[in-house]
């Protein structure tokens, strides 16, 4: 695997005594889309804000194609583009010059074809003479990304790209993105948008708690949130399950009270009705039964209690 960013036992306790990260390692692939997912207060913004050098981490080490971020932030950071979650740009600069001075900052010269091709690509580049405030909220954010990418990094971050943006631009924005991977652009997104991550990314980590829950190949992870299980209270409880059973994902719960099936949501045939006419030919009787959807709070909850 070719590793772009490496992040090694991070960890981050604010002097206010919080706890925020506990010990985070994760390895980023070149030109993969990763959306980090995870809910309010998860750790999400520092463990970028750290990666991107505004916040010291209390442990861990961090590798930015190789530059050690936190003992040569300098070399690590030209690597990075940031889109923070507020907007910070001089409303009265033109698109233009946000671009050109943003690329200067991290020493770069002017470089007016790359410039040009940026905001061509993000449809900005008729609007390079207007100031940013005569811009709809759609173009502010458009302009934040050129903004990030002036300097030619080679990794972008996106702090919640589509917090508070209406359904059409969220499409917008999941296309553009898509776009800037297929230049070979590193993308790297948070969100606590399920939907987000699964239109998006290539992989998937979850956070919660300021812990890594688990980093999944999106298509792994949409898998398992397809899952749904049914729950049959018996009439009788049962030691073990009969070899007849054995086609079924079955599994027996609280002390043999409980049969549980856990099946695909997706599948054409979910086997629930082949498996409840085999119990009635075993006799196994029922009480009661039930059928729930495993959402990503399950799987939140689930994770947290195989960590513990
Ligand atoms: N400067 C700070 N001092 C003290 N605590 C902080 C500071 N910044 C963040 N925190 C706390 O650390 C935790 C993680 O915050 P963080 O902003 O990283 O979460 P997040 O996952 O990005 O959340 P959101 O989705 O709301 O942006 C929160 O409990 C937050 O209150």
């Amino acid at each position: 695997m070719d590793s772009i960013l490496s992040v090694r036992g991070v960890g981050k306790t604010y002097s206010s005594g919080h706890r925020a990260l506990d010990s985070v390692d994760l390895d980023i692939t070149r030109g993969e889309i990763f959306a980090l997912l995870g809910p309010n207060g998860a750790g999400k913004t520092t463990l970028i804000s750290i990666i991107c050098g505004i916040v010291t981490p209390s442990s861990g080490t961090i590798l930015v194609d190789g530059h050690d971020a936190i003992r040569d932030p300098r070399e690590a950071r030209t690597r990075i583009g940031l889109v923070p979650q507020e907007t910070v740009v001089d409303m009265f600069e033109t698109v233009w010059s946000t671009v050109r001075f943003s690329r200067g900052l991290f020493g770069k010269k002017m470089d007016k074809a790359y410039c040009e091709q940026l905001l061509k690509d993000l449809a900005l580049w008729d609007k390079r003479d207007n100031q940013i405030r005569e811009l709809s909220g759609g173009m502010k954010r458009r302009v934040l990304i050129a903004k990030a990418l002036s300097h030619e990094p080679d990794i972008l971050f996106l702090d919640e790209p589509t917090a508070g943006v209406d359904v059409s631009l969220r499409r917008e924005m999941w296309k553009l993105v898509t776009g800037l991977r297929e230049r070979g652009t590193t993308i790297i997104l948070t969100t606590h948008y399920i939907e987000e991550a699964e239109e998006m990314a290539d992989r998937v980590g979850v956070i919660d708690k300021g812990r890594l829950l688990l980093v999944e190949e999106k298509a792994a992870l949409m898998h398992k949130l397809g899952k749904r299980e049914l729950t049959l209270a018996l009439q009788e409880p049962m030691a073990a399950l009969p070899d007849a059973l054995a086609d079924w994902h079955l599994a027996l719960e609280e002390e043999g009270h409980r049969l549980r099936y856990t099946f695909d949501a997706q599948a054409e045939h979910t086997g629930i009705p082949s498996l409840l006419r085999k119990l009635g030919e075993l006799d196994i009787g029922f009480k009661d039964l039930e059928t729930e959807k495993s959402s990503l709070e399950d799987i939140f909850v689930d994770l947290v209690e195989k960590d513990q």
